[in-house]
């Protein structure tokens, strides 16, 4: 066993865990993200998070959650009845089954997205996947954890986000954005940090600098402000 899925399964006997995923919460909503923002999805958060961006809005999700079987995981997404899902967390990529949950709710026909920090390594991702993985901006204060060799493994249907807390952020993202030529690689999200920046500002420094990427707002949030499971 790693040192990671060892404190994952402290205080928890081995036999509970085998074939399971820690999670905190499973619950249908709108999609308020990325390119499928809009579809009615159910969310499959996993917990724990080896990151900790300042101004992360999901520290709930760090601790606590509970075990569950793939499979039964995948009977209660079924009962909401949606095509979209989407795995998050948390980092999702920490626990090493989410692997198996993805591939499994794929085979089942789901439209699947995966919210990722980008500082775990992505290569063995369902390809039918579609990742969303963030790069992490220097006013996270999570910029070191940015696993470059990512870039290598995304897809045309995946998406790379940069949060963006400061004019700062913006630069470091717009000098990304060049040196890694990240928009012939896939679609590229800039968002603001909810409330850090004014949205109509970075759509301002958007226009003026012609950049070929997609400005995004977090939908839940003007709906639902900053509620959980929602
Ligand atoms: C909570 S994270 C979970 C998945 C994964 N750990 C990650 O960071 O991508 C989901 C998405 O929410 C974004 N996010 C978290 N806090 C935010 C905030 N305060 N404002 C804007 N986006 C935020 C993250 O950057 C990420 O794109
Ligand atoms: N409605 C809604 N859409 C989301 N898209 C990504 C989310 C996330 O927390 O990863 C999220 C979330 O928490 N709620
Ligand atoms: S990686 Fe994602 S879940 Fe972890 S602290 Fe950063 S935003 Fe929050
Ligand atoms: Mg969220």
């Amino acid at each position: 066993m790693s040192g990671h899925d060892a404190r994952e399964a402290s205080g928890t006997p081995a036999a509970a865990v085998a074939g399971r995923l820690r999670i905190t919460e499973i619950f249908h909503s709108i999609q308020g993200e990325a390119d499928a923002i809009g579809w009615r999805t159910v969310f499959v958060r996993l917990t724990g998070c080896p990151l900790r961006c300042v101004w992360c809005d999901t520290e709930y999700a760090f601790h606590g959650g509970n075990w569950h079987a793939i499979d039964d995981i995948l009977a209660e997404v079924a009962t909401h009845g949606a095509k979209h899902v989407c795995v998050t967390g948390g980092e999702p990529l920490a626990q090493k089954r989410c692997l198996i949950l993805l591939r499994k709710l794929c085979d089942a026909g789901y439209e699947v997205s995966l919210e990722t920090s980008g500082a775990l390594d992505v290569s063995a991702v369902d390809p039918r996947v579609h990742k969303v993985m963030d790069l992490k901006a220097p006013g996270s204060g999570e910029s070191a954890r940015n696993l470059w060799s990512n870039l290598d493994h995304l897809l045309p249907h995946d998406q790379v986000k940069i949060v963006i807390a400061s004019r700062a952020d913006y630069e470091w993202a717009c000098a990304v954005l060049a040196e890694r030529t990240l928009a012939d690689r896939c679609m590229v999200l800039f968002s603001p940090v909810w409330s850090k920046v004014e949205p109509r500002e970075l759509a301002e420094w958007i226009i003026a600098d012609k950049l070929p990427v997609r400005f995004q707002l977090q939908l839940h949030k003007l709906l639902w402000n900053d509620a959980r499971g929602k």
